[in-house]
């Protein structure tokens, strides 16, 4: 009896330590399972990131995010890019190339909040853009509105039989309207009076030729407009600066855009940090596109911004970094020197390939005016014109070169995605003759 009673007793303590072995190793696996993949979840690129966002890899990303750069991370908008950065941050020492930007970039607990920068990784891209070249012939129905100022009023007047002094002082007075500036007035001016004697009796073929020759003389067709968005062993980088809704932002989603349909990676810097609707904007541009866009609080220091993005350009192996910057009148000092700094900023890290001006068109002198004064704060590079399609006064390209030295690279044709072409010479001035008769 009393050994049943033993063996009973042995038997239930036997039960007990096998429940509690069993209990804890359950408890081992729940603790360690789900938490994260493992040091290389930078979350920034996609064969590593969090199991949360696993499944949200885009099976086809761009061909343009290849080399280096993030592949394409669909990630939902809202807060979850925003509490990555900081959340590797906080995983000292976890290795692997791609964890290292973002702890970089995230400033320590506790510090500045102008510091932080967020950054998106782009979605796959859904749209493929037409083709840079060429756009400006496609657009030309939109340029020819501009006809009715400068070509087509200058072709009546030449063709004219009596190409008398009045009807010299109308050709004067088209030209300036058109924006083309006085001095080149003049000599555009001087020049078709002295061919028209030459020639005597003219067709309207005869004028159209002439008209064209002068105007492509003033427009110039040897300058370099090539847009510089590659470099050696770096990415490119490029600042887009101009006052208030010239169309900054836009253009840095349309020369992405293009890059990325290009088969170039591409980094868009948020640097206009006055206004929380740019980032988004620009972040929007960056989604759609197939780019990374690296942004920060609003009212943060937009220098921080464009340095943390050519940092994230460089990281990654990117080919081009687009730095946005905020919109600023050109009247104010502090504002000019911030632009300065950010260049200054830049420069620590990297050459300054580009600085694009975007001028609206539509502003006339006045943008001759800002094209001076931010000329004094960074040197501009080129001149992108926007809101072509707004104005009948193309002779802007003509005003503008000539008073910076730089050529026009791009022109704004619409608010479309695809409403950006590469400035032709010849195809814009054909554009403002129009078709000949
Ligand atoms: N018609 C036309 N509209 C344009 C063109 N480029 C830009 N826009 C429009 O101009 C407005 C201002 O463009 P943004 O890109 O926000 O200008 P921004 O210079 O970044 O503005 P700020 O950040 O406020 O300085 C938007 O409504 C654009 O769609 C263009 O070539 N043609």
């Amino acid at each position: 009896m009393e050994l049943v009673i033993l063996i009973v007793l042995i038997a239930v303590a036997l039960v007990g330590v096998v429940g509690l072995v069993a209990g804890s190793a359950l408890r081992g696996r729940t603790r360690r399972g789900p938490i994260r993949p493992g040091p290389d979840s930078s979350g920034l690129d996609a064969g590593a990131a969090s199991p949360g966002s696993a499944t949200e890899v885009a099976p086809g990303a761009s061909p343009g995010l290849a080399a280096g750069a993030p592949p394409a991370v669909a990630r939902p908008g809202g807060p979850e890019p925003a509490a990555e950065p900081a959340e590797l941050a906080g995983q000292a020492g976890a290795p692997g190339g791609a964890t290292e930007p973002a702890e970089e970039i995230a400033p320590a607990a506790g510090g500045a909040v102008t510091a932080e920068p967020e950054i998106v990784s782009p979605r796959a891209p859904l749209e493929v853009p037409a083709p840079a070249m060429g756009r400006i012939v496609r657009l030309r129905a939109r340029l020819a509105r501009s006809q009715n100022a400068l070509g087509r009023g200058l072709l009546a007047l030449l063709s004219g039989d009596n190409l008398d002094e009045e009807a010299w002082e109308d050709v004067e007075s088209t030209l300036l309207v058109a924006d083309v500036g006085v001095a080149a007035t003049a000599e555009m001016v001087d020049a078709l009076r002295e061919r028209t004697k030459v020639l005597g009796a003219r067709t309207a073929a005869d004028a159209r030729a002439m008209l064209r020759d002068e105007l492509l003389a003033q427009v110039g067709t040897s300058m370099d407009r090539s847009l510089r968005t590659s470099a050696p062993d770096r990415p490119a980088i490029l600042l887009v600066v101009g006052v208030n809704g010239t169309g900054k932002t836009t253009t840095c989603g349309k020369i992405a855009r293009l890059l990325v349909a290009e088969g170039r990676s591409v980094v868009l810097g948020a640097a206009d940090t006055f206004r929380a609707a740019a980032a988004d904007q620009l972040e929007t541009w960056g989604g759609r596109v197939g780019a990374t866009t690296v942004r920060g609080p609003e009212g943060g220091d937009p220098a921080s911004v464009a340095f943390d993005a050519v940092k994230r350009g460089i990281d990654d192996g990117a080919d081009t970094v687009l730095v946005d910057t905020a919109g600023r009148l050109h009247t104010k000092v502090g504002l000019m020197d911030e632009l300065s700094k950010i260049k200054r900023v830049v420069v620590k890290q990297s050459p300054v390939d580009e600085v694009l001006l975007v001028l609206d068109s539509t502003t006339g002198q006045n943008a001759l005016t800002q094209a001076r004064v931010f000329t004094e704060a960074v040197d501009i590079t080129g001149v992108v014109l926007t809101k072509m399609d707004g104005t009948a006064k193309g002779g802007i390209v003509i005003a503008v070169q000539r008073e910076l030295g730089v050529p026009v690279k791009l022109i704004g044709l619409g608010e479309g995605p695809d409403d950006l072409a590469p400035f032709e010479a010849e195809a814009f001035v054909d554009a403002l003759l129009g078709e000949p008769a």
